[in-house]
């Protein structure tokens, strides 16, 4: 059954949170884990649907991982080349983390294997991994001459590659440094913008030598991964609902604690600083090679900013959620440079677009970004999330400043990414 969810103005936030483990992190630690030789603990996981998509992946090419407990994790890896041909389809759900990455992984393997995902998912490109793996010399076939999942894989010898990626994307560097893994040889990825860079800071905490440079990106193929374990920060991408909604609603002072602020990550705190939102870290420390901080967050008066460039990669689960910061921002505020907000689990920049004129603002789209007018007042109304967890919650923190309740349609979704979201917004609006 379709669920919906209605929330009603608030009058202030207030309190300390703990936000779930960030997902990108939580992926990478079940695959580079898997593929580790010895135990790796892993805490803070987050069990979101999409992180159990690729647990599931991993239980079904003969890796055995235990759930000891909430957030945690131990898994028993034997090695690169231990991996088991999968006796069924691997679903991967939601999720395009998990599809691209083990694609990459998928295509050196000495076994066939088959992806696919829900409806949202099936509708995503995956040219964009498909193409530089076969320049590898794998063997992929999708629909669409390779465009769209499923996707079939004939695990082949690999050659190492030199790939200029068109897009600033971290799931397209990291299938290729997977695949590298298992290639002949030194395997080089460029990237127009630096994408969330977990990959190489996971393969180096496993012990694998990667070497990042001005641009790109490289690893030798041959190498073994040690296991070790894992402390996953909060996510910053879940944080960010709540640091907006701090921000805009009068009254409000928030502490969230224990969030990655990786520089490739945190490209949402310097827009909302920039917007004149007062965020404040403290406490900042390092867990597994990646910094966090708690952050203080207290209501204060935006403003319209230019958004673009390298911001944009550092930034881009945040978007739909920077648009309702810009919504009640006084002034415009343009986002440009974020065409790829359009291949994410719904169209991002059109499903904002709808969301935000029901709410009463005005809105203009273009192909690679939006225009946002601030606006003294939102009003309420029906929404939908079109299945899309960031659109579902975005609309819910936009709802905290609304004059009227806000339905907000099709709901379930947000345990992709954030399963216990409703329940801890309900603990600190008052
Ligand atoms: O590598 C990752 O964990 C992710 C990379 C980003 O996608 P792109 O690589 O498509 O930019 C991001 O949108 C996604 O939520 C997670
Ligand atoms: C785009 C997202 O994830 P993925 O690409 O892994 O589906 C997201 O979480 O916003």
């Amino acid at each position: 059954m379709v669920q919906s969810q209605t929330v009603s103005a608030s009058r202030g936030l207030r309190g300390e949170i703990t936000v779930p483990g960030d997902k990108s992190i939580s992926h990478r630690s079940v695959m580079f884990g898997s593929l580790a030789k010895g135990v790796t603990r892993v805490s803070g996981f987050l069990q979101g649907e999409d992180n159990l998509s690729t647990v599931k992946a991993f239980r079904a090419m003969g890796v055995t991982i235990d759930q000891p407990g909430d957030g945690e994790l131990v898994i028993h890896g034997l090695g690169v080349h231990s991996l088991q041909e999968p006796a069924d389809v691997l679903d991967c759900g939601n999720s395009g983390t998990t599809i691209r990455l083990m694609s990459g992984l998928l295509a050196g393997q000495s076994f066939f294997s088959v992806l696919t995902g829900d409806q949202y998912l099936r509708k995503r490109p995956m040219g964009r991994i498909v193409a530089p793996l076969a320049g590898m010399g794998a063997s992929i076939r999708g629909r669409q001459q390779g465009q769209y999942a499923p996707l079939a894989i004939d695990g082949q010898q690999l050659k190492a590659t030199s790939y200029q990626s068109p897009v600033a994307s971290a799931q397209v560097k990291s299938a290729v440094l997977l695949a590298g893994l298992y290639a002949d040889g030194v395997t080089t990825v460029y990237e127009p913008h630096l994408s969330r860079d977990h990959s190489e800071r996971m393969l180096r905490h496993f012990g694998v030598e990667v070497t990042s440079f001005d641009g790109g990106v490289s690893l030798a193929g041959g190498q073994e991964l040690t296991a070790r374990d894992l402390l996953v920060p909060g996510d910053i991408s879940s944080a960010a609902f709540f640091m907006v909604a701090g921000l805009i609603v009068p009254d409000s002072e928030l502490l969230i604690k224990n969030v990655g602020i990786n520089p490739t990550r945190c490209g949402v705190i310097d827009i909302l600083k920039k917007m004149n939102g007062s965020i404040e870290l403290v406490n900042e420390r390092e867990m597994a090679g990646e910094p966090v901080a708690d952050l203080l967050v207290k209501s204060s008066d935006l403003k319209g900013i230019e958004i673009g460039g390298e911001d944009v990669p550092r930034a881009i689960d945040e978007f739909p959620v920077i648009s309702v910061a810009a919504a009640c921002a006084e002034g415009t505020t343009v986002i440009r440079d974020a065409k790829e907000l359009r291949v994410k689990e719904t169209d991002r920049i059109a499903a904002m677009a709808d969301v935000l004129s029901t709410f009463g603002v005005t809105v203009t789209t273009a192909e690679d970004g939006m225009t946002v007018q601030g606006a003294e007042r939102l009003q309420g109304g029906r929404v939908n999330s079109c299945g899309d967890h960031r659109i579902a919650m975005s609309s819910a923190i936009a709802a905290l400043r609304a004059d009227g309740d806000v339905v907000i349609e099709d709901t379930q979704c947000t345990a992709t990414s954030f399963p216990n979201f409703w329940q801890l917004l309900g603990t600190v609006t008052v």
